[in-house]
């Protein structure tokens, strides 16, 4: 049985809904993008449209008023005013918009990576935000001017590096909320290099925020770049608004009109860029999470698969060969305020081998987790291997003597030999791409082939794994599907690169008890089709005794008794083991009766 396809028809609606056509919908947006459209061709056809030159002057016509040839009149010097705001438009637009690409391009990429990677960049980058936070902007502005003279450009590049703590901090603090959704983690199971997850996972996440950021940008930089030339220290050769501001107020009230058009001019290309932000904001937010449902080159996420010769190193150490997993004496610890470093895991050793289920099993804290992701290379960063090594296939991810995991190594097996099967089957889907996006991308990537040929063997696997509607399932996203089929996704995508090794940790905490069942028959079917090595951790003895062929009992860190499941299930040895087969409710009186004599619930 599967959980029939849970599809909200407005929010599959509203996720087709491109944002520019809400943006348009919105009047204040529609309004906002009309002035700046007008003023973006005025500035690009500036020369066909101006009938002077911006510096054209006719000294027998000053403080003219309109009239035929000069639309808006003349100004001290005699030059044409309508001509002037034409080309004003340019320049005005032009440095605004290298004022944000320079502030983007320092913010941006820190901020990703002092968001992403912390430690010591995020240090030293928090230390220069915080030098260039506390400069007096203007002052910096007066002094560049007086360094390098009255270019508007050169003031736009210090003021861009300026406002760039602005972009840094936003992209930092989006990127640390999301660093540690499970969804990363599953991306970086999959096998995916830092670089593609922040630029699919991560930088979508800042991408809307930066939008926003970058029209108000804009229309801070035109506001600060008119008041600097207002008060006279632009560059009077070059039209500006700002400049012709400053001339219309020196004959405010010979020809106030002069005054008019920049203000106006100014006035409306500010207040349009923060509607724009604004609109761009109220899209995004209508939108809900679901964004562009269209991607030319769409994510990946847990699930990624490859073809081909697989590269195989030389084996370290003689007589592991033939066990997939090796894990020997390991001790994870995470250092404390006293310097020293707490075990949460010590003294642990297990092998797994290829077509055998392992279970690892123990009550909430004892490390089964924290052992299963070492094995993956998933600990987090502070994490320490106090001791013990870990070997897939003969070769180490962890050699004696290392104290974190070899990411390097992990690398290139995540997602490739080994998979994952995680416990909550919705965090680990990104919510912003569709099913079908999710299991295609690495395909493409990984196995080279077509978008056709993937999506063909995507919806095989969704068919595999007991999906009753491939197609529909394909098509939707991790929010219109049930809990259930979302696990069942994530193990199509776990299964698709017909992996040597999937680890599953937890697989059906988070299911429905009567999906549970469906999910680990799933599990046993497949593994037992594919031959692979699974590694299960759970805290239930009834999914041991179901799926595992051996078992290894954890308590507060260690391995207090390991064995086939047969075995342990019939003579327990430790006391700790036989108390976790007590717990078992199967075929097990109840110590209280449920129902009373009288036939009445006690
Ligand atoms: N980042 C961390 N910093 C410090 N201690 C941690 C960290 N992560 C886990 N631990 C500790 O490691 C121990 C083992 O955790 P682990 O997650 O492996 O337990 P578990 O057996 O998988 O339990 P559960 O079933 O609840 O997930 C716990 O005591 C936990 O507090």
């Amino acid at each position: 049985m599967t959980e029939p396809v849970q599809i909200n028809a407005s929010t599959a609606t509203l996720a087709r809904t491109s944002v520019f056509k809400r943006i348009l919908k919105n009047p204040m947006g529609l309004f906002a993008i009309a002035v700046l459209s007008i003023m973006i061709l005025v500035a690009i056809f500036a020369g066909w449209i101006a009938p002077f030159g911006e510096n054209t002057a006719n000294i027998g016509k000053t403080l003219a008023g309109a009239d035929s040839v000069n639309l808006l009149g003349t100004d001290s010097a005699g030059r044409d005013t309508f001509s002037r705001l034409v080309f004003g438009a340019q320049t005005t637009l032009l440095s605004a918009l290298l004022c944000a690409a320079v502030a983007i391009s320092i913010g941006l990429p820190a901020g990703l990576i002092a968001g992403y990677y912390s430690g010591p960049f995020d240090s030293a980058a928090n230390w220069v935000v915080n030098v260039l936070m506390a400069l007096p902007g203007i002052i910096v502005l007066l002094t560049i001017r007086a360094a390098f003279g009255p270019s508007v450009w050169i003031s736009m590049i210090a003021f861009g590096i300026l406002i760039s703590p602005g972009y840094f901090r936003l992209t930092r603090t989006a990127v640390q909320s999301v660093r540690n959704e499970l969804y990363v983690d599953a991306a970086r199971v999959s096998g995916l290099s830092d670089s593609r997850i922040i630029t699919r996972h991560i930088f979508s996440v800042v991408r809307a925020p930066i939008i926003i950021q970058t029209a108000i940008v804009c229309g801070v930089a035109i506001s600060i770049q008119s008041g600097l030339e207002f008060l006279g220290l632009g560059d009077p050769t070059v039209a500006t608004w700002g400049v012709m501001l400053s001339e219309g107020f020196k004959n405010v009230y010979l020809t106030p009109t002069l005054l008019l058009w920049p203000a106006l001019a100014i006035g409306l290309a500010v207040g349009s860029l923060v509607l724009l932000g604004n609109a761009v904001r109220d899209a995004l937010e209508d939108r809900e999470k679901v964004t562009v449902s269209k991607r030319n080159d769409p994510p990946t996420v847990a699930l990624q698969m490859q073809r081909g010769p697989r590269k195989r190193t030389a084996s370290v150490e003689v007589g592991t060969e033939k066990h997939l997993v090796k894990v020997s004496h390991l001790a994870i610890g995470y250092p404390q305020a006293n310097g020293t470093l707490k075990p949460v895991v010590n003294d642990v050793s297990f092998t797994v081998d290829r077509g055998e289920v392992l279970g690892i099993v123990g009550e909430s804290g004892s490390g089964k987790s924290q052992t299963a992701f070492s094995i993956l290379g998933l600990l987090p960063p502070e994490a320490r291997i106090i001791s013990g090594s870990i070997q897939f296939d003969g070769e180490y991810t962890v050699a004696p003597g290392e104290d974190i995991v070899n990411q390097s190594r992990l690398s290139e097996l995540r997602g490739k030999r080994i998979s994952y099967i995680p416990q909550e089957p919705m965090s680990n889907l990104d919510p912003a791409y569709t099913i079908g996006s999710q299991l295609v991308a690495p395909m493409v990537k990984v196995l080279g082939i077509s978008k056709a040929e993937a999506k063909k063997r995507a919806l095989k696997l969704l068919s595999d794994v007991g999906i009753v509607d491939p197609a529909r399932t394909f098509g939707a996203y991790p929010h219109e599907v049930s809990g259930g089929m979302a696990q069942r996704v994530l193990i199509a995508g776990a299964i698709s690169c017909e992996p040597d090794l999937i680890i599953a940790d937890e697989p059906t905490t988070a299911l429905d008890v009567t999906v549970q069942a469906e999910v680990l028959d799933l599990i046993r079917d497949l593994q037992k089709r594919l031959g692979v090595g699974v590694i299960l951790v759970t805290h239930n003895f009834g999914v041991v005794a179901d799926l595992c062929d051996r078992v290894v009992v954890m308590q507060a860190g260690r391995l207090v008794e390991g064995g086939e499941v047969r075995e342990i299930l019939g003579t327990p040895q430790d006391p700790y083991t036989i108390t976790l087969l007590d717990s078992m409710l199967e075929n097990k009186t109840p110590m209280t009766m449920l129902v009373s004599q009288g036939g009445t619930k006690s």
